[in-house]
């Protein structure tokens, strides 16, 4: 619901047309009015409607909307900006560049025919709206009515009560201690990942085909499914072996980028899914297949996964066997949350992994700087001494955790989140009515000058490392000790935004990590890799997660145990 304050409406000022033409009948001597009835009509309407887009353009956000009053810049752009936020600029790039353009001290007004939204650019008032008093605000309807199918009503979607509910729920399958145990099957996975892909360039190879290139995000997107299956539902699901199980057909045809999906969610967000499914729309029809499909799958998946437990007992630790221990959910219940994490959980960090691949197929001096660090640490590569702790070793990789972090800063999945208050409330001390929109973008946040200095979309995995003392190295020689750090050398932790902050950040960002290192690890030390593709078609797009809407496609040469072939 908008902020109040706003008398005039399309269907106001029809309304209004009909009650001024009754008076001017009434109150005028009929030989004296010069029109006839429908030129009146008409007449009013024409003028009634100016002033409405007038006042809706115009007058509404920069005079009367209750945010013209908040102590903050006010751009009227937001109209532009949208008209061309489907152009040659990823989500959130323009909103970038009039972030950089705008002087602000952590936010900016928009204001435009689109709605009046606040813009948040910097750390003090993100950690107000996400820390101090997260449960002030919440998502749209609009945009967790269009997310329901897809995620169910799990974590993402759920607000207040229910939300603290299931975070506090589900959190235990978030432990340190739980992730530590997954790195293994992680590992595995990055393993059978690089195999297949080998098997494949030699099988292109043997049949002569001229294009040996491998589009990495579909890989990407199977390995991440796989390792999702075994640690949510204890299940692996086999897709690198298997690419049409029905789920990455159901998950690709949902995701992928493009004109029409993007109507589609406009359109949905404009109006409503009943309304916009009403019409014999393909893409609408796909929508709603593929998230039956899905849903049926994961329904199946719940019911098996609760006989083995009767059967067997369960000693597994997996999401779905958690949350059934827990005695807390019914069983549509528990398919909406592993609706969630399957969603959630795989395309996010299968869109990280794809673009640390291409920002290191751009510098190959990184790459190979990233293959000796990795080299040193695992001289045994594929393999793993007995014993040997794979998470410790992995986590604590300077160049490893700063490619990984300087992607994730620099692509966040999710570029954008949109936000309203529920009630009236305070941003910074300075009050705001119940309904008022909020935008973090962390996109922006990522690569704002003001956050992070000069040259801040310079790809800089350096940013991320400590120079902590010295060491003795080879030779007697003494060298800087590197240390991994968690702020990218600014000041706060807010200028890093892609998993968010607060109880409402992502669940999975450890999870995702974990993931990202074991599979950025292995495929460095058993591929070197360069563009396959013109560097003017990659653009990252989408309509909730991005991903590059050409694909991603490398020329990978195969490493002999980490070593060149
Ligand atoms: C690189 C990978 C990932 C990124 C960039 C990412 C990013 C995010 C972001 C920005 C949000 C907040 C969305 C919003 O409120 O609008 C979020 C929420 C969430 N993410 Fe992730 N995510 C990633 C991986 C994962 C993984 C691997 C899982 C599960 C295994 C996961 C599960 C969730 C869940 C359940 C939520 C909702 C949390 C809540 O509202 O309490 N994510 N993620």
């Amino acid at each position: 619901m908008p902020p109040s304050g706003n008398p005039f409406s399309f269907s106001r000022v029809t309304l209004l047309a009909l009650v001024e033409v009754l008076t001017v009948k009434k109150t005028t001597y009929r030989d004296a009015l010069p029109l006839s009835t429908t030129s009146l009509v008409l007449a009013i309407l024409a003028v009634n409607y100016v002033f409405f887009l007038t006042w809706k353009l115009y007058l509404y956000p920069v005079y009367f909307h209750p945010l013209s009053n908040f102590p903050a810049p006010k751009v009227v752009s937001l109209w532009r900006v949208l008209a061309r936020f489907r152009g040659k600029a990823p989500p959130g790039q323009l909103l970038l560049e009039l972030t950089e353009r705008t002087p602000n001290d952590g936010i900016i007004i928009l204001q435009g025919a689109f709605g009046t939204s606040m813009l948040i650019t910097k750390p003090a008032p993100l950690a107000d709206i996400l820390v101090h008093h997260p449960y002030d605000f919440a998502k749209y309807d609009t945009i967790r009515n269009f997310l329901r199918p897809v995620l169910g009503d799990g974590l993402v979607v759920v607000e207040g009560e229910q939300h603290k509910f299931l975070r506090k729920n589900t959190q235990p399958a978030f432990k340190f201690g739980h992730i530590k145990e997954l790195y293994p099957t992680m590992w595995s996975k990055a393993i059978e990942l690089n195999n297949i892909l080998k098997e494949e360039l030699s099988g292109l190879e043997r049949r002569g085909n001229d294009d040996t290139r491998i589009e990495i995000n579909a890989w990407a997107g199977k390995v991440t499914l796989d390792i999702i299956g075994i640690a949510a539902f204890g299940r692996d699901f086999h897709v690198l072996e298997r690419p049409h199980h029905p789920l990455v057909k159901n998950y690709a045809d949902l995701l992928e980028p493009g004109p029409a999906k993007f109507a589609y969610f406009f359109f949905t967000l404009t109006f409503s899914k009943k309304f916009v499914d009403l019409f014999p729309w393909e893409v609408s029809r796909r929508f709603n297949r593929t998230t039956t499909e899905i849903r049926s799958i994961c329904a199946q998946l719940v019911r098996d996964k609760k006989a083995a437990i009767e059967r067997l007992g369960d000693d597994q630790f997996d999401i779905l066997s958690l949350l059934i221990k827990s005695n807390n959910f019914s069983e549509a219940e528990l398919v909406d949350q592993l609706l969630t994490f399957l969603a959630a959980g795989h395309e996010t960090t299968s869109s990280a992994l794809t673009w640390a691949t291409y920002l290191l197929a751009k510098d190959r001096e990184m790459q190979s700087t990233l293959r000796s660090e990795l080299r040193a640490a695992l001289p045994d590569f594929p393999n793993f001494a007995p014993g040997q702790d794979i998470a410790g070793i992995l986590e604590h990789l300077p160049y490893l955790n700063g490619v990984m972090n300087e992607t994730l800063r620099l692509y966040p999945t999710v570029p954008m989140t949109v936000r309203t208050s529920i009630c009236d409330t305070t941003v910074l001390g300075h009050p705001i009515k119940k309904g008022t929109e909020i935008m973090i973008s962390p996109w922006i946040i990522n690569r704002y000058t003001r956050n992070w200095g000069d040259n801040p979309t310079e790809f800089r995995p350096e940013r991320w490392i400590d120079q902590d003392g010295t060491h003795m190295a080879e030779a007697g020689t003494k060298r800087p000790t590197q240390k991994p750090n968690n702020t990218g050398g600014v000041m706060s932790n807010y200028a890093q935004m892609t998993f968010l902050h607060g109880p409402r950040s992502c669940i999975g960002q450890g999870f995702a990590k974990a993931e990202l290192r074991c599979l950025l690890a292995a495929f460095v030390l058993a591929f070197e890799w360069e563009l396959g593709m013109d560097e003017k078609d990659i653009m990252s797009d989408g309509v909730i997660t991005i991903k590059p809407n050409n694909g991603m496609y490398l020329k990978l040469r195969p490493l002999d145990g980490g070593r060149k072939s």
